[in-house]
């Protein structure tokens, strides 16, 4: 790896609520850059027993001399939960927090969403502040201010808009992730490039052994065009009222695909690869794209190590059942993301069902 990319700062747009997310090798350790906004405040950090003990220490220094404690969630999907969030605000009123308090998420989407979810809960909303570890989670999760957790019913039921007052994302971080979650993180890299921005489809196809390999000028450049074309999005649509559900490319048949596996069988950034290719083949069965675009989406997902096809055991009907209950749609209504090709995703409303069953079908042959 090379270790000289200067760091990157890329601005949230929304006016007085505007962020800067950063992005750089050290920033956990550059407390000048975070530490000032904390002065004389509450400060909760939520983590898991993963990533707390290869990380925490260096914010807790960061911390020193204010009233802090921590929230540790058992590691992974199924701790996303609304049984968590209650122990996440009980470590609040432990701490004694007030208004002005402010909660750090410190590691992957799993931990960001429901720290989110949780500082928007405690007093009717507080400050927090996304300290990302996972690739996925600096390229998507800790940018833009969704935030939530999941019910057994399906994945993300309950959630709020909570913006965070900065992201720091300190790619050192990535040094110790798995290699699955990397790759995992790079579908959610893709997908951007999949949905509105040709160039970056073919730059992605020129660096996936680069990517591969975790070359950090390409990674820095990959997560800084990821979270410039996310940003924008957000700025424009904050509330997913119209554009902003383009970025769920993917998402109602990968989250079905999660569900359905009761967290176990796909992570999230590969549950997203599959179920942009299922949703590419559903747009070649409306004639709205090609072939040769959903063979170069395989392709690059397979050069980044990403799966293509529903693993063996997955239920049609059942995967259809959880889309239904996805919150894009309306009454009876399945509204999806498709595309027209690379760079076109759109959303479809009134999707019929039979058509969805028979890509689902032929997936799980
Ligand atoms: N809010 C949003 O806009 C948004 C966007 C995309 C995904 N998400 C959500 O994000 C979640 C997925 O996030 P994720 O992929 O980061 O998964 P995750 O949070 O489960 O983290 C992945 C794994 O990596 C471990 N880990 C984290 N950082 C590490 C590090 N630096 N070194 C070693 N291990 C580390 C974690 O403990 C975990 O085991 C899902 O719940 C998904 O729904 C939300
Ligand atoms: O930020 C968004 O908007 C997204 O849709 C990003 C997705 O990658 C992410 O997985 C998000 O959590 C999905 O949101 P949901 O609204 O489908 O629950
Ligand atoms: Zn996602």
């Amino acid at each position: 790896m090379t270790r000289t990319v200067a760091p990157e700062t890329i601005d949230v747009t929304l006016g007085a609520r505007s962020y800067p997310v950063w992005i750089g090798r050290g920033l956990l350790d550059d407390h000048a850059r975070w530490r000032a906004a904390l002065r004389g405040r509450h400060v909760l950090v939520i983590s898991n027993h993963t990533v707390a003990p290869l990380y925490l220490e260096r914010v807790a220094r960061g911390l020193d001399g204010l009233q802090w404690s921590s929230f540790l969630l058992d590691d992974g999907e199924a701790h996303k939960s609304f049984a968590n969030v209650g122990h996440a605000l009980q470590a609040l009123a432990t701490l004694g927090a007030t208004r002005d308090a402010c909660v750090i998420a410190l590691g992957g989407g799993v931990v960001g969403d429901l720290a989110g979810f949780t500082a928007a809960c405690w007093m009717r909303g507080i400050d927090f502040i996304q300290m990302p570890t996972t690739l996925l989670s600096m390229v998507d999760s800790s940018v833009g201010g969704k935030t939530g957790v999941n019910l057994p019913a399906g994945k993300n039921l309950v959630g709020a808009f909570h913006q965070p007052r900065a992201v720091i994302a300190d790619i050192g971080t990535l040094d110790s992730l798995p290699e699955r979650e990397y790759r995992a993180g790079l579908a959610e890299v893709i997908k951007g490039a999949a949905i509105g921005d040709t160039a970056f489809f073919a730059w992605l196809e020129a660096h996936a052994d680069a990517l591969q390999r975790r070359d950090e000028t390409a990674l820095v450049q990959a997560i800084a065009t990821k979270v410039r074309y996310k940003a924008g999005v957000v700025a424009r649509d904050e509330t997913e009222q119209g554009e902003r559900a383009l970025l769920n490319l993917g998402h109602t048949f990968g989250h079905a695909l999660e569900t359905a596996g009761r967290y176990t069988t796909l992570l999230h950034g590969e549950g997203v690869a599959v179920g942009m290719l299922l949703a590419a083949r559903l747009s070649e069965r409306l004639g709205m794209s090609g072939a040769e675009d959903s063979a170069r989406l395989t392709q690059l997902l397979q050069a980044a190590g990403l799966p293509t096809a529903v693993p063996a055991g997955f239920d049609p009907e059942q995967l259809l059942g959880l889309m239904r209950l996805d919150k894009k749609n309306t009454a009876g209504t399945l509204r999806l993301i498709l595309w027209r090709g690379i760079g076109q995703a759109e959303i479809v409303t009134g999707v019929n069902e039979a058509d969805v069953l028979a890509v689902l079908r032929e997936a799980t042959n």
